[in-house]
């Protein structure tokens, strides 16, 4: 069983700099000087949410009106974060949430490696993109011993999209999260304010332009022309005509694990327990998609009511180790982080990583004891607050 609290103990041994020269200790500096290591489109684009961006904040600020409320004479030497996520057992909630683009994020232009070099080194699951500027199966190979998700956007080339899951099962994921809120970006001022999507479509096309069936819709390869294979890609990357009905299409696709991401009604949950999920993924992707809207946590309660027996993850502002045990508290089987291992990517590559997310656990770990919650059976609403 892993201790994460350990890494505390690691640092006051050995001081920061003897453990993880340069990375910060608190979010907001993580966001500050992770911010001013990516290119200014770059951040634009990683940092930027839908419309005046007031339901990605209240993603965060929402943590506050909730309190963890702790008990006393807890027998905390035996502390155990893992959790069953189908079928598996995993060392920790925490998931590395899908990130397209990520690649880019890198000094060297190859995050998708890095981030599951930091995977395989923590056991914390990547979910991996379908934009990569890596194909699937070389960042399958960095996984080592911890399970993959691979997650789909489902273009409108029905070929394409069961070429890309089958490859995925073939490279060894474990899973498949199929995003259904992004088959078109949302309205992002700062995006449209830098025209960021040209700059980014050539590179995070990996997985498309590693593709048979992509490439057989083409007049020559990617490499002979990149801006066809571009302007491709750019209409078949989103299907707006899927509906209900194509999940049971899904559900044909593989006999992985199926996962739906972008689910915060609970009407959605019946549906998709109905058409047989293995797992919902509550998300409004970071705020990035629709302003306007509830924070994720906001329905999270609601979300895991529906789900009954079927396991709930969760994401969009998570920040820090006591909004992982607030969800958890909430119903959440598991918890993903996306722009806070983006930073850690971007201000220290595949080490960086890795500090943010046993960062991320140490806090959550050490707080669960403290509190007096030291297993995740312990955490119940309970356990909460609200201010
Ligand atoms: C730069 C960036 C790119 C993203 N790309 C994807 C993607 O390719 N697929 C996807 O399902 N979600 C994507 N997301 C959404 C994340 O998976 C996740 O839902 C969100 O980042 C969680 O919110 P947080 O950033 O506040 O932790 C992206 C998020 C960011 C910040
Ligand atoms: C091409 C984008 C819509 C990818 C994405 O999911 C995001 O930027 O949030």
């Amino acid at each position: 069983m892993a201790n994460f609290g350990d890494y505390q103990f690691e640092i006051y041994l050995n001081g920061l700099s003897g453990v993880m020269p340069t990375m910060p200790m608190t979010y907001a500096e993580l966001e500050e000087r992770g911010s001013r290591a990516l290119d200014p489109w770059l951040l634009s684009y990683v940092a930027g949410g839908a419309g005046d961006e007031h339901t990605q904040d209240l993603n965060v600020s929402v943590f506050d009106d909730w309190g963890l409320i702790p008990r006393m004479l807890v027998d905390g030497s035996q502390r155990d974060l893992s959790v069953e996520l189908c079928g598996m057992t995993l060392p920790s909630p925490l998931l590395m949430a899908p990130v397209g683009v990520i690649g880019v994020c890198a000094q060297d232009g190859h995050g998708d490696l890095a981030v599951a070099r930091a995977s395989a080194r923590t056991g914390v699951p990547m979910i991996a993109s379908t934009l990569a500027a890596d194909p699937l199966e070389d960042v399958a190979s960095q996984l080592g011993e911890t399970p993959g998700f691979f997650q789909l956007y489902t273009p409108n080339d029905r070929e394409l999209a069961e070429s890309l899951v089958h490859r995925a099962e073939k490279a060894g994921f474990k899973g498949i999260v199929v995003t259904l809120d992004t088959w078109v970006p949302g309205w992002r001022p700062r995006d449209l304010t830098r025209s960021n999507f040209p700059q980014l479509r050539g590179l995070a096309l990996e997985n498309y332009f590693s593709d048979p069936v992509f490439v057989s819709r083409l007049a020559r390869p990617p490499r002979e022309d990149l801006q066809a294979a571009v302007g491709t890609w750019a209409l078949t990357f989103g299907n707006p005509s899927l509906t209900w009905k194509d999940l049971t299409w899904f559900r044909s696709m593989t006999s992985l694990p199926l996962i739906l991401k972008g689910i915060m009604h609970p009407e959605d949950v019946r549906r998709a327990v109905d058409g047989g999920v293995d797992a919902i993924y509550c998300s409004n992707h970071g705020g990035r998609q629709a302003n306007g809207g509830l924070a994720s946590l906001d329905m999270l309660p609601d979300v895991v009511e529906a789900a009954g027996e079927i396991p709930v993850v969760f994401d969009s502002g998570v920040r820090s180790g006591d909004h992982i045990v607030k969800a958890l508290a909430l119903g959440a089987r598991a918890v993903g982080v996306g722009r806070p291992y983006v930073y850690g990517l971007a201000l220290g590559g595949e080490d960086g990583v890795v500090h943010v997310l046993r960062s991320l656990l140490a806090e959550a770990d050490l707080l669960m004891a403290v509190d007096g919650y030291p297993r995740i059976a312990d955490l119940g609403p309970a356990a909460l607050r609200r201010r």
